[in-house]
């Protein structure tokens, strides 16, 4: 079977009009206009198995929307190969887009002044849907992201959430087997942010459909995909498991713990190191190696009413990776 997504060696160049400050510059550039180049991405390789889950992380500018916009036929690669579903994404055939849907977060595709039903309608003419294919899927749609009553409001009435769980609904309607996620909780609240995403799973365990998915919420990423694939000034930083990622960059655990009584902070300094101590909560930081001994020493010194054993934040295992050298692979690169 052709795999869902194969990049190789892909570098994409923007050149860009380079603006001076001043009349005498402005004029200048009207007769020689000097551009500079900026290498959004740079000889980046991976490939994406049908029903897979994968996050795309990496920090602000290392060029993960210029990739998802490679994948999805808007922009052409400077250099390298890009295959989706068998397709060359930029020939944009009509195989390749009705095998395809892109999201993005920031941007949308629902009509402003009209309800969402009509950019519905509008996307089945579009793709030529069948009717009985139509009024299936978007019942479907509708039950799971709860937009019966919605659909009918004009666009411009809708809260973002609302927004959103209609943007997914157009966005899906032709049944895309490859969906590309740009933000897609972005600016939403966290309950929402937990609708979108149990969404998300369902379409993928439902369908067998590969996610491709950047988001700023590491909660979002942590609890959808298994792999991740890191980037950061264009370049790959790690392609792999999520949980050998967080292990080898962050090879410690959070114990959080409630206590019955406040606890005495030396005796937990003892432990391990103290994230947070509120008034009966703390949060400590223990080397995995550790952690059961940490348990059984707190839990005999106090009597104590809860305790879990965390993974520390997503967050700050990316603020460690982009913190050490890019030379330095954080292993795993498939
Ligand atoms: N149309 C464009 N013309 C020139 N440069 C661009 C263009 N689009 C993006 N860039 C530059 O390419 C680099 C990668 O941008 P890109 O939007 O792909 O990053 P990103 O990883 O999606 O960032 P963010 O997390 O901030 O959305 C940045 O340096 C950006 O300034």
């Amino acid at each position: 079977m052709d795999a869902a997504v194969a990049v190789r060696a892909l570098t994409k160049v923007y050149r860009v009009h380079e603006r001076q400050a001043g009349l005498a510059a402005a004029l200048r550039s009207v007769f020689r206009r000097t551009y500079k180049e900026v290498r959004a991405v740079e000889d980046l390789s991976f490939t994406i198995e049908p029903g897979e889950r994968v996050g795309f992380l990496g920090p602000n500018g290392a060029g993960k929307t210029t990739t998802l916009k490679i994948l999805s036929g808007l922009l052409h690669p400077t250099s390298g190969d890009v295959t989706v579903s068998g397709h060359v994404p930029r020939r944009r055939e009509a195989g390749f887009l009705r095998a395809i849907t892109l999201v993005m977060g920031q941007k949308q595709q629902l009509l402003w002044d009209l309800p969402p039903a009509e950019t519905f309608d509008l996307n089945r003419a579009i793709y030529g849907i069948p009717d009985a294919a139509f009024a299936e899927t978007l019942h479907e749609l509708e039950s799971l992201l709860d937009i019966g009553a919605l659909k009918k409001k004009p666009t411009r009435q809708l809260s973002l959430g609302e927004r959103m769980k209609c943007e997914l609904a157009a966005a899906l309607l032709h049944r895309p087997g490859i969906l590309f996620l740009d933000e897609p909780t972005i600016g939403l609240d966290v309950s929402m942010q937990l609708v979108v995403r149990e969404f998300i799973r369902k379409y993928n365990e439902k369908r067998g459909a590969t996610v491709l998915l950047t988001s700023h919420y590491m909660d979002d990423v942590a609890s959808l995909c298994p792999r991740v694939i890191v980037i950061d000034r264009g370049k790959l930083r790690y392609d792999g498991d999520l949980a050998k990622l967080v292990k080898t960059i962050r090879p410690d655990k959070r114990i959080v713990l409630v206590f019955a009584a406040p606890p005495d902070r030396a005796a937990l300094e003892r432990v391990g190191t103290i994230v947070e101590l509120e008034g009966t909560r703390a949060v400590l930081r223990v080397p995995q190696a550790d952690v059961r001994e940490a348990v059984s020493h707190l839990v005999a010194s106090a009597p104590t009413s809860d305790l879990t054993i965390e993974d520390p934040p997503l967050e700050e295992v990316m603020r460690d990776l982009f913190a050490r050298p890019a030379e330095e692979p954080a292993e795993a690169t498939r």
